[in-house]
């Protein structure tokens, strides 16, 4: 009984330690899982290909709660391997909580989804899923963006596993607010804009972007996030919110980036120096990493120019894109 999945690391467009509402973007960065499933074995053994000494907890949790809900509490053993670096604001554990959850899926031979990615046409209205479309008083149901739940042909769809994974970052304490804006980026691709009190996906919307990542070396847990100092941010927060609930995804992020480094401590001059060449750019998570992004429809940006200006810094810098299809079974 062996499954594998991979799930895609993320961007911010609005860090949710302010008001519990967040926003973020998958990225075509992947951490892929590997689930050998037991009936016989006591507990789950998790591995982390990258670093022996990382915190296996979370991963073990995942496969742990996975089977316990759609198979026999079978035990075993989990590893992943990923691109997505650790704790250094672009979802690592969000990739890996997702990654881990569809293996054990597959694992127990599970269809997850639509077998396996969605396409934008599988998420909703062309693309964008709104509160109109589903006219339920301000929210996008889970059925206008998800794999159809009544499809015979679906045991699990990826939403559900989704909140497998947040209930066992929850559980085991590498999160805030449970980063179901991060999860749902991750695991449907595109940008999603979330309520992470209750857990509700509020919109998903694919999106087309070049992307440029700076990592310092440092690495920012987010269960070590000043969440005192994001609440002092919750008015720039709720304008970050209503400028990514009217799709300006750009000009929510570039907000987000200016108020989560005020707050959070880190310095805004990549932010600053990536402005007049990006369409957004901002702190990513909770830090160290700055994303920024560009139209490539937009002959004003340049993110070889913010490459430039950022090269000198120490750390990794990454091109990337964006990415709409999300995680799958593999
Ligand atoms: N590849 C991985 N395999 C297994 N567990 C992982 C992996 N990457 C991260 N984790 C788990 O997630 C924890 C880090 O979570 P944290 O939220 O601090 O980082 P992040 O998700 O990268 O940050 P951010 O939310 O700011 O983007 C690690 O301590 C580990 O338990
Ligand atoms: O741990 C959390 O709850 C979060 C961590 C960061 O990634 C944030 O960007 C996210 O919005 C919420």
């Amino acid at each position: 009984m062996e499954g594998r999945a991979a799930a895609l690391g993320a961007g911010t467009v609005l860090n949710a330690l302010a008001t519990g509402t967040g926003a973020a973007f998958g990225i075509d960065v992947e951490t892929r899982a590997t689930v050998e499933l037991d009936p016989a074995a006591n507990g789950v053994d998790g591995e982390i290909a990258e670093d022996a000494d990382a915190d296996t907890d979370l991963i073990e949790r995942c496969v742990a709660l996975a089977t316990e809900r759609w198979g026999d509490g079978e035990g075993g053993r989990v590893r992943t391997d990923s691109d997505v670096p650790l704790a250094a604001g672009l979802k690592s554990s969000s990739a890996a909580a997702n990654a881990t959850v569809l293996a054990t899926c597959d694992a127990l031979g599970l269809a997850v989804g639509d077998g396996g990615r969605a396409s934008d046409d599988a998420v909703g209205d062309g693309g964008r899923a709104s509160d109109d479309a589903v006219g339920d008083g301000g929210r996008a149901s889970d059925d206008a963006v998800d794999d159809d739940p009544d499809d015979p042909a679906v045991d699990v769809t990826r939403l559900e596993a989704c909140r497998l994974g947040v209930r066992a970052a929850r559980e085991a304490g590498v999160t805030v607010t449970g980063a179901f804006d991060d999860a749902t980026a991750s695991m449907l691709g595109g940008v999603t804009v979330t309520d992470n009190d209750a857990d509700e996906l509020r919109v998903r919307e694919a999106v087309d972007w070049d992307v440029l990542v700076w990592t310092p070396p440092e690495r920012a847990y987010s269960a070590d996030a000043d969440v005192a100092r994001c609440e002092a941010v919750a008015p720039m927060a709720d304008l970050v919110a209503d400028l990514a609930l009217d799709g300006r995804y750009g000009e929510a992020m570039t907000v987000n980036g200016l108020a989560f480094s005020a707050a959070l401590g880190f310095d805004a001059d990549p932010a600053v120096e990536a402005m007049p060449h990006a369409t957004a750019v901002s702190l990513s998570g909770t830090g160290p990493s700055v994303v920024a992004v560009a139209d490539p429809a937009d002959p004003e940006t340049d993110l070889d120019a913010v490459a430039d200006a950022w090269g000198d810094r120490p750390g990794t810098l990454r091109r990337t894109t964006t990415r709409n299809d999300g995680a799958a079974v593999e």
